[in-house]
């Protein structure tokens, strides 16, 4: 038998709430009720007072909105935060980042280093992350022990590393990880090929027809300069988008990341075949790779979510500072102060990365029936003083460090700005002992 519906589980009372859909809105005086884990009902103030809660909670001066969805990290790379910086993308990956990555990257690696991120993400307001790296068996464990949603890429590479010796492993590991962890209702499992110049033409034909067979998700690094793209064009006579196009691997399940390189043909591929692109403004600004034309996309129809890539690169893992960088840089780019309004940067950080994800009838947005993934959010700092337009204050004066709560699922895992999953204490000192240890063997 189901519970009367004016009883709850937990009844929230902000300022403010910012569905994110329909775009642009504010509600002022509202309150939300979570029931089951779900969204039940959202309702003015006057309204909520004949709902009965197990738990009620006034957030004066707060603001709720849905949790920030981070589309594309190896969260496992937060041990290696400031480890390689000032460098372009391939001397960072190919002369530092690779090799520490041979000498270090095991299951406890991942382990202890993907519980950092989490923690560093769930504190700053993000409910849900993607992940592409090894061990990802590791990561999954740190991820459901913290009750964060999330989607493992499990990686695909032509050559060897700790993880598996070639593409074949790669991909029967990833599979038996999906198997394993398939009755997980916040994990997602897909396909993570690095990158075109990383796995040959017939490894991703392999993933094109396995990720069609079983409608997962394919992400992939791809354009992320100009240099991978004329490489590519003189290697293989055509652009790495083409090559993606003539093997069947572009399509709506397909989760493209960085793309600074786009051309009008390009963007008319992304926009016939449902792609998705993940825009990484930050580390796209450090590594000087480019600017991904977010505006631009937007404006043809194509699906944008935001990403922070991983902390090496970031070199944090906040997605408040990665939606201010999306619309700082999507005007930069565009020479247009109206580019990437502080909307459009919201909604690729909630709804973009739902709905590449094909989560959008779950997360991304406060509606009644969705999961109760969301945040709240002070905003009576005086950072945020004074106040005209929430939204813009989420955007442009907000820095992470207001989320006061953060729920996935209608569970609490932050409260009051305190992990309830996660041991911090214990989890700073294992991470003093990877420092340590990536010290000692730097010297
Ligand atoms: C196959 S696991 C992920 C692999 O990707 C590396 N990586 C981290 N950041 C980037 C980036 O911006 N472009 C390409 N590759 C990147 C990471 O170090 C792992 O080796
Ligand atoms: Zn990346």
């Amino acid at each position: 038998m189901s519970a009367p519906e004016n009883i709850v589980d937990t009844l929230l009372h902000p300022d403010w709430i910012v569905p994110v859909v329909p775009r642009g809105v504010v509600l002022d005086k509202h309150s939300l009720a979570i029931s089951g884990g779900r969204i039940s009902h959202i309702l003015p103030r006057d309204r909520a007072r004949d709902l009965q809660a197990d738990e009620e909670l006034e957030l004066p001066g707060q603001a709720l909105m849905p949790g920030l969805v981070n589309l594309h990290g190896h969260a496992a790379m937060s041990l290696l935060r400031g480890f390689a910086d000032d460098l372009p993308l391939i001397p960072w990956l190919e002369q530092h980042i690779w090799p520490a990555e041979g000498q270090h990257v095991s299951a406890e690696f991942v382990r202890d280093g993907t519980e950092l991120a989490i923690a560093e993400m769930l504190r700053s307001g993000t409910t849900t992350f993607s992940d592409m790296y090894f061990f990802p068996d590791a990561a999954a464990a740190a991820a459901i022990s913290s009750g964060i949603r999330s989607q493992l890429v499990f990686p695909v590479l032509d050559f060897a590393t700790a993880w598996a010796r070639d593409a074949d492993e790669y991909i029967s590991k990833g599979l038996r990880l999906r198997d394993d962890l398939k009755h997980q209702a916040l994990v997602t499992v897909g396909f993570g090929p690095h990158a075109p110049y990383t796995v040959s033409r017939p490894n991703l034909q392999k993933v094109a027809t396995l990720a069609a067979e079983l409608d997962v998700p394919v992400q992939i690094h791809l354009h992320e300069t100009t240099g991978e793209v004329l490489a590519a064009v003189e290697e293989n006579g055509e652009r790495p988008l083409d090559t993606l196009n003539a093997i069947g691997l572009l399509g709506p399940r397909t989760q493209c990341v960085h793309m600074t390189d786009l051309g009008d043909q390009d963007m008319a591929l992304l926009a016939a075949t449902g792609a998705h692109v993940v825009h990484c403004p930050k580390s796209n600004m450090k590594l000087a790779s480019g600017a991904c034309p977010a505006a631009r996309l937007l404006d043809k129809g194509i699906n944008v979510a935001l990403g922070t890539d991983g902390a090496a690169s970031n070199n944090g893992l906040n997605m408040f500072m990665e939606m201010q960088s999306a619309a700082l840089l999507g005007k930069l780019s565009a020479a247009d102060a109206a580019a990437v309004p502080a909307e459009d940067s919201l909604y690729m950080a909630t709804m973009g990365g739902a709905r590449a994800m094909g989560l959008a009838d779950d997360i991304g947005s406060l509606e009644t029936g969705k999961q109760a993934d969301l945040i709240a959010v002070n905003l009576s700092g005086p950072e945020c003083q004074p106040l005209y337009n929430p939204l813009s204050q989420l955007v442009y004066a907000c820095n992470g460090s207001q989320v006061t709560h953060s729920w996935v699922a209608g569970h609490v895992l932050v409260r009051e700005g305190n992990l309830t999953r996660i041991n911090i204490t214990d989890l700073l000192s294992r991470c003093a002992r990877w420092q340590q240890k990536i010290n000692s063997q730097q010297a």
